[in-house]
């Protein structure tokens, strides 16, 4: 037993250099430094100066060797090395060499598979090295073994397929983690799919695709624990019940927001290594109900206003692939629309920070880390049906003109907007930004949506506030029956774009709609809810400098 946590060391060839090699299960990592230059007969250029770096590095005491460290947890899989090297090394050492495949830290946030190959003098060494990592990773035990995968072949530039078989399950099959892959054949085929699969043989559910269909795979896992847990997702106030599976997001979509706002890329080679190296993620979720009906659930933007009308317009044109988005949002800026209600709202704790907080949530955020504690006590209160202690604050209502009302659960980065709509928002700390841009002239409206690109305060106009909220009530000022009758009000709508017959604007409407997650809701009055850390993603947040 004790021998098992000391370090093991040996010489080991790398590229036919002699390295130390360092297993040491207390870091627990695998590192290699070269010992000294390449030996053998002849002369060439590169060992030339390989030796006059290594004398001046001895004369200046310091021998210029790199050292290579992985930690295990990063460690993809290690495997005998099987013939494809060329006979010369094949011959020297024997046959025996094992291969690590590591995750290793490409540009800014964006991971790749790495190998390197260690060659052993003999067998027996190679077999102990090959056995000590098994070993080690044996002990990581957040690893997924089997995954349930959904895949949408239709999303984004319609590449969902391709992209997981080419580049994510050559991965999952090195980690030797087994999959059952379902490619849908229809909107809602995975959710419906979630309430009747046994979960119980699966350590995680994969979702390749956008940010729709990730929302298809959450409304499936969060729907089947309230129907196995007996709860009644139509009462806007009922605690739901956490879901155990980890979901993994394999980026094939048009905005990826959710993948990119966890991950910090949306790269599914990156994806992969995360899900294979077992990270977590928590994630809050949003119910919104209408009268006491629940219409869904949102985890990145619920927009009203631009976002929903650039969503309306944009499912027209779903050949478009992601540009109907730019299409639509250059649609919708021309239209320069506003609309009149009412957003009532409870300030969060300051504990929980400000939207305007330069600081941002990243892997290990200890604002979030304090929500854990936080949600796992009240699930315990709960559980023993102890009385909860709310301290939220008054109510504050906000009657006005609105270009949109926005709520955050998330940054919403994106590659359209990397930084976000809230770059301040937390992924796991219970809380929304609450973002009201008022009726503005079209040029202060195109500040706004410049800032969502640039470094600068996207808050700090003077028709922007943001707040950030645990839930939020929107009443429109026009009952929503208005919407569809009344040909009057519309017609106070119109602008100088708008050439009345609005078949290409859009404007057909006095209310807008809601965007959650890139889909539409039915309704605008609506009751918003953040429920802390109600599922789980395979990622880590965003790291703060990804290159080592
Ligand atoms: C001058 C440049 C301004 C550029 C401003 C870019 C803002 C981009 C902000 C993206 C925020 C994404 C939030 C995430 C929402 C997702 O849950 C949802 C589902 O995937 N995606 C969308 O609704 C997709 C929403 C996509 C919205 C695209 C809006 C594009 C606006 C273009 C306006 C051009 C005006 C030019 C005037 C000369
Ligand atoms: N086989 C299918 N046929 C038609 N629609 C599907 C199918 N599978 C899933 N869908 C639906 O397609 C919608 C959009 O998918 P997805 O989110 O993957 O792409 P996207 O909308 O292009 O990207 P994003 O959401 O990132 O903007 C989802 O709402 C999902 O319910
Ligand atoms: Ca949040």
């Amino acid at each position: 037993m004790e021998s098992a946590r000391r370090p093991l060391v040996s010489q080991l060839w790398v590229k036919n250099r002699r390295n130390e090699a360092v297993l040491d299960p207390e870091r627990p990592a695998l590192s290699w430094k070269e010992l000294q230059p390449k030996s053998g007969r002849g002369l060439c250029l590169a060992r030339v100066l390989h030796r006059a770096r290594g004398l001046i590095g001895r004369l200046t005491e310091q021998y210029p060797s790199v050292c290579h460290s992985v930690p295990i947890s990063e460690i993809i899989a290690v495997e005998t090395e099987q013939k494809r090297y060329n006979s010369d090394t094949w011959q020297k050492f024997n046959h025996h060499a094992f291969t690590v495949h590591y995750a290793q830290r490409a540009q800014k946030h964006c991971w790749r598979c790495s190998a390197v190959t260690f060659w052993c003098k003999d067998e027996e060494l190679c077999h102990q090295w090959i056995q000590a990592i098994k070993k080690l990773l044996e002990l990581q035990t957040s690893r997924p073994k089997h995954l349930l995968v959904y895949i949408n072949p239709y999303g984004g530039k319609q590449q969902g397929k391709q992209i997981y078989e080419q580049k994510v399950a050559p991965l999952f099959s090195l980690a030797s983690i087994t999959t059952d892959v379902i490619v849908t054949e229809r909107a809602n085929h995975a959710k419906d799919d979630l309430f009747e699969v046994n979960l119980e043989k699966y350590d995680g559910v994969i979702s390749v695709g956008g940010d729709g269909m990730f929302s298809e795979v959450m409304h499936g896992l969060i729907g089947r624990m309230q129907k196995d847990s007996s709860i009644d997702q139509n009462n806007p106030s009922a605690p739901l019940a956490p879901c155990n599976l980890r979901i993994g997001i394999i980026p094939a979509g048009s905005t990826d927001c959710i993948c990119y706002a966890t991950v910090g890329i949306n790269d599914p080679v990156t994806s992969a290594l995360h899900i294979i190296i077992g990270d977590l993620q928590h994630m809050d979720v949003c119910s919104v109900h209408h009268n006491n009906t629940f219409l869904k659930y949102s985890v990145s933007l619920l927009g009203y206003g631009f976002y929903g009308d650039v969503l309306k317009d944009s499912e027209k044109n779903r050949w478009m692939g992601p540009t109907r988005y730019d299409f639509s949002g250059f649609k919708t800026f021309l239209s320069h629309h506003y609309y009149e209600g009412t957003v009532s709202f409870q300030q969060a704790n300051q504990t929980l920070g400000s939207p305007r907080d330069k600081s941002t949530c990243q892997s290990g955020c200890y604002i979030c880390k304090q929500s854990t504690q936080e949600v796992e006590e009240k699930r315990k209160r709960h559980h023993y049906n102890l009385e909860e202690t709310e301290d939220d604050g008054d109510w504050k209502v906000i009657r006005g003109k609105f270009m949109a009302i926005n709520a955050a659960n998330m940054s919403c980065a994106c590659p359209r907007s990397p930084k976000g709509l809230s770059p301040a928002a937390h992924l796991a700390a219970g809380t929304i930004d609450l973002i009201l841009v008022r009726r503005c002239s079209r040029l202060n409206f195109l500040r706004h949506l410049v800032r969502h690109k640039n470094q600068d305060d996207q808050f700090d106009l003077a028709f922007v506030e943001v707040y950030r909220v645990k839930t939020f009530l929107f009443t429109p000022k026009h009952s929503e029956n208005e919407d569809t009758d009344n040909k009057d009000v519309r017609k106070k709508h119109f602008n100088q774009i708008c050439n009345g017959n609005h078949s290409s604007c859009g404007c057909n409407h006095v209310n807008s709609i809601w965007n959650c997650d890139g889909e539409a809701l039915d309704h605008a009055a609506v009751e918003v809810r953040v429920h802390c850390q109600l599922i789980k993603l395979f990622a880590r947040g965003i790291e703060e400098d990804s290159k080592p």
